[in-house]
């Protein structure tokens, strides 16, 4: 993976190790997920070259920031990073601070100009003011464009949007998905939110304990059942729809490879992409098609295993409806009265689509 990102680490604390061995993609979106004192900051840290005490290789396309015989400083590793709180100058204008990130670099390997950035994360109107003048929200763009322009080959963001009210966060999370869109350096996100990860991420690395407990594709790894408990709590498939069209008693179409879930009216025009998470609560399951139902979404699937959750009683079931992973979260008891077991056909009936966005 020439253009991907190596990162084997491993820092031994008197009371924590942190130990991981992790390949990921040269972009896109990389949120580091886990509870809280899982090595997640720990680990972001060390990338940037923060923890002198890391030993191991990280490499980020074809530039060697640490290995056996190397050490880059961290004003060498050519990366951005933003951290809960936006740590801009008080005194200098937004404009000043932007030019503060681009001096960083020399002219010839500058990749992206104030214009440019300002406008992708919608500050373009506000360059005058200071910091003081600003929402938290608009502080932490500023703080994400300035980190751009000093024209990083890795942009690195520690719950960049911990700090912000839900509103606040609501009206940042847009342009996190245009950096997504539109830029073609990896992020690695720390995140300890279930939905802000389900939002943003295209490759999820699950950390506990200073471990790698899964490391893949966002849809896949969300849809694992051999996760343990702390992950499989609040457990869920994502699906990437297209809204395929509306209908005349105020429902849309979102289409997806292997079917079509209907939701209430969105919106959007048809065409647009949608990315929603279906909570494994949220689906029961049914051996026939089930008749006589207010449930609007019912799709054929294949059982391909279960496994015991946290909570006594229940279980959680893995299934693809064609390749589209699902899960479903039933009692232990529904279990054995329908004889789940891998390989068994069966109808997915699902209450509810959380829409991402
Ligand atoms: N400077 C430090 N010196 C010693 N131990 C530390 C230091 N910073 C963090 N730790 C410990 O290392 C472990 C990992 O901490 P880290 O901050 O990386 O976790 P985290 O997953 O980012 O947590 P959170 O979600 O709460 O921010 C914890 O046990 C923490 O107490």
């Amino acid at each position: 993976m020439a253009d991907g990102v190596l990162v084997k680490l491993r820092i031994e604390r008197s009371a924590f190790v942190l130990d991981v061995d992790l390949a990921l993609p040269g972009c896109g979106i990389t949120a580091l997920f886990g509870p809280s004192g899982s090595g997640k900051s720990t680990c972001l840290r060390a990338i940037a070259g923060l923890e002198r005490s890391a030993r191991g290789r990280v490499v980020v396309g074809s530039e060697v920031w640490q290995d056996a015989a190397t050490f880059v400083p961290t004003h060498r590793r050519a990366l951005g990073y933003v951290f809960q709180e936006a740590s801009l100058f008080t005194h200098l204008s937004v404009r000043a601070n932007l030019e503060f990130g681009r001096k960083r670099v020399p002219a010839r390997e500058r990749r992206y100009t104030p214009e440019a950035v300002a406008e992708l994360l919608g500050i373009a109107a506000l360059l005058e003011r200071r910091p003081a003048h600003l929402s938290g929200g608009e502080r932490q763009r500023v703080a994400i464009a300035r980190a751009l322009l000093a024209s990083p080959r890795l942009l690195l963001m520690d719950e960049p949007l911990a700090a912000l009210d839900v509103r606040r966060k609501g009206e940042i999370l847009p342009y996190l998905e245009r950096l997504h869109d539109e830029l073609s350096i990896p992020i690695i996100y720390v995140s300890h939110a279930p939905d802000e990860v389900a939002r943003l991420a295209d490759h999820l690395v699950l950390l506990d304990a200073g471990k790698v407990v899964a490391s893949g594709p966002l849809q896949d790894t969300l849809a694992r059942a051999d996760l343990p408990p702390a992950f499989t709590d609040d457990a869920g498939v994502v699906l990437d729809t297209v809204l395929d069209g509306h209908e005349a008693d105020d429902l849309s179409r979102l289409a997806f490879g292997d079917g079509v879930l209907h939701v209430g009216r969105r919106p959007e025009a048809p065409g647009t992409r949608l990315r929603c998470r279906i909570h494994a609560r949220d689906v029961s399951l049914a051996l026939e098609r089930p008749a006589g139902t207010s449930i609007l979404n019912l799709l054929p699937a294949t059982v391909s295993a279960t496994t015991p959750t946290d909570t006594p009683g229940h279980v959680l079931v893995q299934l693809r409806a064609g390749a589209t992973p699902l899960l479903a979260r039933i009692t232990e008891r529904s279990r054995r009265e329908l004889d789940i077991v891998p390989g068994r056909q069966v109808w997915a009936q699902i209450k509810g689509v959380a829409l991402l966005g």
